[in-house]
């Protein structure tokens, strides 16, 4: 592995799942906390200027205007300016209050993400992908806005306090008068979250529905047009999109029920204070200033106290994506790095020992395989379909672990191995290769970063891609398209068998990699292969005559065991099973 430029999270999440999800998610906010107590001591300063100008206006209004004792324009000047200076720091304030969100936006996702790769098929087998992504977006968004933003809307409430309390200093009746409604506020601001909170939820749900109809219909696009599928695909989306579109008037409804009251309060606020102080003005109780400062700080206030139901929303909507996002972390990962590994002289030697291993979902693969391929050696494994021969492939990689018995490889329990050790030395080519959409170049070069031009051409040349490749008009620059769609199957598998000889692993397995590629191309491919790795043992998952035909010796397996070896010639002289199974599986 390369150093990587960018820098790493700074936290991760609290591994004790018994503490809360803000206690959790605290690490993540205390990395962090110099630039959030920035934001928020800058918006704190930015609100306290800010609750200064009603004041100033009210006392400019009586001095300058009402009682004539002093100059108006002096007033106007530090009205101005104390707005200025609010509009700076309020600047810096948000900018920070930003910052903080991507930078912690940017740790969760590095956590879930390395997390994500460190767990094995097993996991992938259980987790559908689009949910996945949906935890890797929405979810990390919920729970970044929460605790970015949450505090700064705390730091705003806090100083609706302070400007209450700097009424109550002015005039204490009118203050109450002009705190009447906002109480009320508050509380209809949390009705209305709390009513539209369950619809907002089914939003996304239905949106993550939707997402999941267009993106598998876009991956499956071949298909669906090959089978004339795309009304069929067209109605389930719109009936998908349907119940989104019923979701979001419901929340439109919710809406358009609470929000009029809501902004109408305030006006009514604005009246009470209009026909109290009034009347106070006219006792000589009140100045006329005092009326245009509060009619300003009910303006002011309600806001903060409008976004109390928000902040209690964005809070139940963090925590419940915050739950989404620990039970991945808290998944462990299954396949790791033993305690004590081994890392013995590479040779090539493969063997099970009595290898049983049912799929997660309890599908039974293997039952009691024994199978040992001597350095150097190519088998090739025939079986009927489902017998298990990708399993041994699979297993002999450590992408799952054995229920029993063990996999050595050069002697040492594949469990003993460091995990990128075991993939440098056992190099897998599955049947149905993927392409990353970058260039051919870089698939090539996957599992070697670093490596020259020279190397990857002379792994596309043994692998028989380098006269297609030549061909493109970018050559080795072009980049294929998504999952290498732009290529022919056979090419893509030309491609994935030079980024397995790449890394030059001493066991290569090509688990019916060479299916889609012509017999006459595959032939030339093996002799390459013949060429370069006189020492590299090969197993070859077969379903052609002709890739049995390369083989030392073929491997027959039936029903998760190896039920006979021998060459091609004796097999089927001896073995009824062999005959059968090359008579119904295998074409020539
Ligand atoms: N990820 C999986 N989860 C659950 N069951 C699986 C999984 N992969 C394979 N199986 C099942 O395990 C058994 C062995 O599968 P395996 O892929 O090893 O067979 P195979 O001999 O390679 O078949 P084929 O020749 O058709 O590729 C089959 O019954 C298959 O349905």
């Amino acid at each position: 592995m390369t150093d990587s430029p960018r820098r790493a999270p700074r936290a991760g999440i609290h591994p004790d799942s018994s503490k809360s999800w803000l206690r959790r998610a605290w690490p993540i906010v205390r990395a962090h906390r110099i630039l959030l107590i920035s934001s928020l001591t800058l918006s704190f300063i930015g609100l306290v200027v800010q609750v200064q100008i009603p004041d100033l206006v009210r006392i400019a209004l009586d001095r300058a205007l009402v009682d004539r004792t002093d100059g108006l324009t002096g007033y106007v000047w530090l009205i101005a300016g104390l707005a200025v200076a609010q509009g700076v720091i309020n600047f810096l304030a948000r900018l920070y209050l930003l910052r903080t969100a991507y930078e912690m936006e940017y740790d969760l996702r590095n956590v879930i993400f390395t997390h994500l790769m460190r767990m094995s098929y097993a996991f992938y087998d259980r987790v559908q992908s689009g949910e996945l992504i949906s935890r890797a977006t929405s979810d990390i968004r919920a729970v970044q806005m929460y605790l970015a933003f949450g505090p700064s809307i705390l730091v705003q409430c806090t100083i609706a306090a302070i400007a209450f309390a700097l009424m109550l200093s002015i005039n204490a009746p009118l203050a109450v008068v002009a705190m009447l409604t906002m109480p009320v506020i508050a509380v209809l601001g949390v009705r209305m979250r709390r009513a539209s909170f369950p619809v907002s939820w089914l939003i996304q749900a239905r949106l993550a529905g939707v997402a999941t109809v267009v993106d598998e219909n876009i991956q499956g696009v071949r298909i669906v047009k090959a089978f004339a599928g795309e009304q069929r695909q067209v109605d389930l989306l719109a009936a998908s999109a349907d119940r989104v579109r019923w979701a979001y008037t419901e929340d439109a409804g919710v809406r358009s029920r609470w929000l009029p009251v809501m902004d109408n309060l305030p006006r009514l606020g604005l009246a009470m204070v209009l026909l109290v102080g009034g009347l106070m003005v006219l006792d000589g109780d009140a100045t006329v200033g005092t009326i245009v400062a509060f009619n300003s700080y009910v303006l002011m206030l309600q806001p903060p106290f409008r976004m109390l139901g928000m902040i209690i929303m964005m809070g139940q909507r963090a925590a419940a994506s915050a739950q989404r996002i620990y039970d991945i972390l808290d998944t462990p990962a299954d396949i790791v790095d033993p305690a004590d590994p081994a890392t013995p002289a590479p040779r090539g030697d493969v063997r099970f020992e009595d290898v049983r291993f049912a799929y997660p979902d309890g599908t039974v693969a293997l039952q009691g395989l024994d199978l040992h391929v001597a350095p150097g050696e190519t088998i090739a494994l025939v079986g009927a379909t489902g017998s298990g021969k990708s399993t041994v492939a699979r297993l002999a990689a450590r992408f799952y672990d054995t229920a029993g018995g063990r996999v050595l490889i050069d002697g040492v329990d594949v469990r003993d191995y460091p995990l990128t050790t075991l993939r440098d030395r056992v190099g897998i080519v599955p049947d149905e290769p993927f392409l990353f959409s970058m260039s051919l170049h870089d698939n090539i070069a996957f599992g070697h970063p670093t490596a020259s031009r020279d190397q990857v051409v002379a792994a596309a040349r043994a692998a028989g891609a380098r006269g297609f490749i030549q061909e493109l008009p970018a050559g080795y620059d072009t980049v294929v398209g998504e999952r290498g769609y732009t290529l022919s199957g056979g090419q893509r598998q030309r491609v994935a068998i030079a980024r397995a000889l790449l890394v030059n692993p001493p066991v290569l397995i090509l688990d019916d990699a060479t299916s889609a590629i012509d017999v006459r191309v595959e032939h030339e491919i093996h002799e390459a292969l013949r060429d370069l790795m006189r020492d590299r043992t090969t197993v070859v998952v077969a379903h052609r005559l002709a890739t049995i035909g390369l083989a030392d010796r073929v491997v027959l397996i039936e029903n998760g065991r190896a039920v006979a070896s021998g060459t091609h010639t004796d097999l089927l002289a001896t073995e009824p099973r062999y005959a059968r199974v090359l008579a119904s599986e295998v074409t020539a």
